[in-house]
C-alpha cells in the first residue's frame, strides 16, 4: 500500500497535497512526492524519507500551480531505498504524463521485456511503477491522437491499460493540459475515492480521511474498474472500462493499513474493527474460560477498537498498559527486520502497575512476522505479568501477499507451515487465540451489502485475481532476495534478513 492524491482546482494546490499527505502517511514511510502543473509545465520534488522530512520551504515554494499529485511509499516492488523509485513518476510523451500509484503489477516483469520488445520503451528502475506510467503512456498515445483530447480517448486509453496489466493498482495521472486521470483495478483491490470542496476543488484519495482532512466532501469511491477524467474546467466523466468488474477490497486495509476514521467501500474502518473484536471475543469463549483474565490491553495503535470491543464483550476491564512513543512510525511497514525489531522497543513502552501480578490479554490487530508479539509477550512478563495470553483480531497470515502489501514471500510470515501451538511456542505467549477466517469476512463483509467478496488471500491463499501462477511468486521471491542484497551493501539491514530466515530469533 501506498497512499495518493490528485487535486484539481483553480488555486495553488502545493499546500493542500502536501497536508494530503500528512493525513496518509501511515500508507507509506519510505518515500514521498508532489507534483504539480503550471500551465504545461511540471514541478516536482520526492525524495525518501517522511513527508515532513522530503519537503522544506524552498521544496514547496518550488511547487507552484493548481493541479497536482502526491504520493507516500511503501514500496512492494523495486527497492526501498533507491531515491529514483519515489513516485511521482514522469514521461514526457504524450503530452507529459505525471503519475501516482498504490498497488502492486503482478506481470511488471513480464511488462517491462514487452515494453521494450514491442513498444520500444526503455525502464530504468525496477520499480512496476515506471512500467505503469509507460503502459499508459503507450496506450494513451495510440488513442488519443487528436487536440484536444476527449474523455472518450482518454477512457479507451484506459481500457486498453486494463487489458495488459495485472495485479492491483489505484492510480491517479496528470495529462499535461488535459486534465486529472484516475483509475481503479477491476477487482477493486486498492481503494480510491473522491471529494469536493466548496469551492468546486476536486481532490481524488487513497482515504476517506485525506478528503474529510482537508475540507472536501466525500462524492463516492472509484468503482472498480471505472476511470475518472476530470478536465481543465473542472468538468468531471466518467466511465467504466471493464467487462467484468468486481468489488474485492483488500481484507488488510479493514485489519491495519488504513486509518479507523476513514470509510472505504462504505465500510467505516472503526466499525470493522469492533466487528472483528466482538467476534474474537466469542472466539476466545470458546477456547478459554474468560474468568482465567483479569485484563485486557491492546497493543498500539492498530488493534484498539477491537480490543475495546473484546473487553466490553467478555466483560472484563479495558486498560492501556503501553505506551506509544509517537514520534516513532509504523513498525511492519518498515523495510528490513533488523531495523523493525529495534523499533519495538524504541516504540513501545510497558506501565508496570497495569501488569504486576495480573493475568492479561494482550490484542493485537494481526501477527505477521511475529516481531511484535514476541517483543511485546516478553515486555509483559519483564513488567511483572503473571500469564501472558494473546489474541490477534485476524486470523493467521500464512500465504504472501501480491497486492501491495510488503509480504512477498512466505518464509517470513510466523504462521506459514506452523501450527497455531508452534506460533505460541515462538511468541512465548501461556495462550493463543486467533480471529477465524470466515468469522471476519462475515462481519466486516455485514457492513456493505452487495460486496462481491474480499481480496484476503494472505489469509486463506485465495488470489482474486485468478492469473497469479507459481513463476511469478518465483520472481517476486527471487527480485526480492536480490533488491535486498544491494540493499544490505548500502544500508545495513536487508530487506530479506527476516526473523524466521536467520534461525527464528525474531
Ligand atoms: O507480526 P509483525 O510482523 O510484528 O506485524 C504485525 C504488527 O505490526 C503492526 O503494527 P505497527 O507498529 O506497524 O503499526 P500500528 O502502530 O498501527 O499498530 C500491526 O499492528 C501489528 O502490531
Ligand atoms: N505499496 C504500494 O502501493 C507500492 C506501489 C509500487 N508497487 C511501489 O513499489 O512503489
Ligand atoms: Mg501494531
Amino acid at each position: 500500500m501506498c497512499g495518493i492524491v490528485g487535486v484539481i482546482s483553480k488555486q495553488p494546490v502545493n499546500q493542500l497535497i502536501y497536508d494530503a499527505l500528512l493525513l496518509l502517511q501511515h500508507r507509506g514511510q519510505d518515500a514521498a512526492g508532489i507534483v504539480t502543473m503550471q500551465g504545461n509545465k511540471c514541478f516536482m520534488h520526492k525524495a525518501r524519507g517522511m513527508v515532513r522530512d522530503v519537503f522544506r520551504t524552498r521544496n514547496m515554494r518550488a511547487l507552484p500551480g493548481s493541479i497536482g499529485l502526491g504520493q507516500v511509499r511503501y514500496p512492494t516492488a523495486g527497492n526501498a531505498y533507491s531515491e529514483e523509485e519515489a513516485q511521482p513518476f514522469y514521461v514526457n510523451a504524450p503530452f507529459g504524463l505525471v503519475l501516482v500509484h498504490n498497488g502492486n503489477l503482478t506481470n511488471a516483469h513480464a511488462l517491462k521485456k514487452e515494453l521494450f520488445d514491442v513498444d520500444r520503451r526503455h525502464i530504468n528502475t525496477e520499480s512496476d511503477t515506471e512500467v505503469l506510467i509507460n503502459v499508459v503512456a503507450h496506450e494513451l498515445e495510440r488513442a488519443a491522437r487528436e487536440v484536444p483530447v476527449t474523455p472518450e480517448a482518454v477512457f479507451k486509453a484506459v481500457a486498453a491499460v486494463q487489458k495488459r496489466i495485472k495485479g492491483s493498482y489505484a492510480v491517479i495521472a496528470l495529462i499535461a493540459g488535459h486534465g486529472l486521470l484516475a483509475f481503479r483495478d477491476p477487482f477493486g483491490i486498492r481503494p480510491l475515492c473522491f471529494g469536493q470542496a466548496d469551492n468546486g476543488e476536486f481532490m481524488v484519495a487513497s482515504e476517506s480521511v485525506a478528503l474529510e482532512g482537508t475540507g472536501h466532501k466525500l462524492v463516492r469511491d472509484v468503482a472498480p474498474g471505472e476511470a475518472l477524467f476530470i478536465d481543465m474546467n473542472g468538468q468531471v466523466h466518467t466511465q467504466q472500462c471493464n467487462d467484468s468488474p468486481s468489488l474485492n477490497p483488500c481484507m488488510f486495509e479493514f485489519v491495519y493499513l488504513a486509518r479507523p476514521d476513514s470509510v472505504m467501500d462504505g465500510i467505516s474502518v472503526y466499525q470493522a474493527r469492533l466487528n472483528m473484536g466482538e467476534t474474537l471475543a466469542q472466539r476466545l469463549i470458546s477456547t478459554m474460560p474468560p474468568s482465567d483474565i483479569d485484563v485486557v490491553i491492546p497493543i498500539p495503535e492498530s488493534s484498539r477498537p477491537s480490543a475495546m470491543q473484546l473487553a466490553h464483550k467478555i466483560g472484563k476491564p479495558y486498560r492501556e498498559g503501553f505506551v506509544k512513543n509517537r514520534y516513532v512510525g509504523r513498525t511492519f511497514i518498515m523495510p528490513g527486520q533488523g531495523v523493525r525489531k529495534k523499533s519495538v522497543r524504541q516504540k513501545l513502552n510497558a506501565i508496570g502497575l497495569e501488569f504486576k501480578n495480573r493475568n492479561v490479554l494482550l490484542v493485537d490487530d494481526s501477527i505477521v512476522r511475529g516481531t511484535t508479539s514476541k517483543e511485546i509477550v516478553q515486555m509483559a512478563r519483564e513488567a511483572g505479568a503473571k500469564k501472558v495470553y494473546l489474541a490477534s483480531a485476524a486470523p493467521p497470515v500464512r500465504f504472501p501477499n501480491v497486492y501491495g502489501i510488503d509480504m512477498p514471500t512466505s518464509e517470513e510470515l510466523i504462521a506459514h507451515n506452523r501450527s497455531i501451538e508452534e506460533i505460541r511456542q515462538y511468541i512465548g505467549a501461556d495462550a493463543l487465540i486467533y480471529q477465524d477466517v470466515d468469522a471476519m469476512k462475515r462481519v466486516v463483509g455485514a457492513l456493505r451489502p452487495g460486496l462481491d467478496g474480499f481480496e484476503a488471500s494472505c489469509f486463506d491463499g485465495r488470489y482474486i485475481t485468478g492469473d497469479v501462477s507459481a513463476e511469478d511468486f518465483a520472481t517476486l521471491k527471487e527480485q526480492r532476495e536480490s533488491q535486498g542484497k544491494g540493499a544490505e551493501e548500502e544500508e545495513g539491514p536487508a530487506r530479506t534478513r527476516l526473523a524466521l530466515q536467520s534461525g527464528g530469533e525474531g
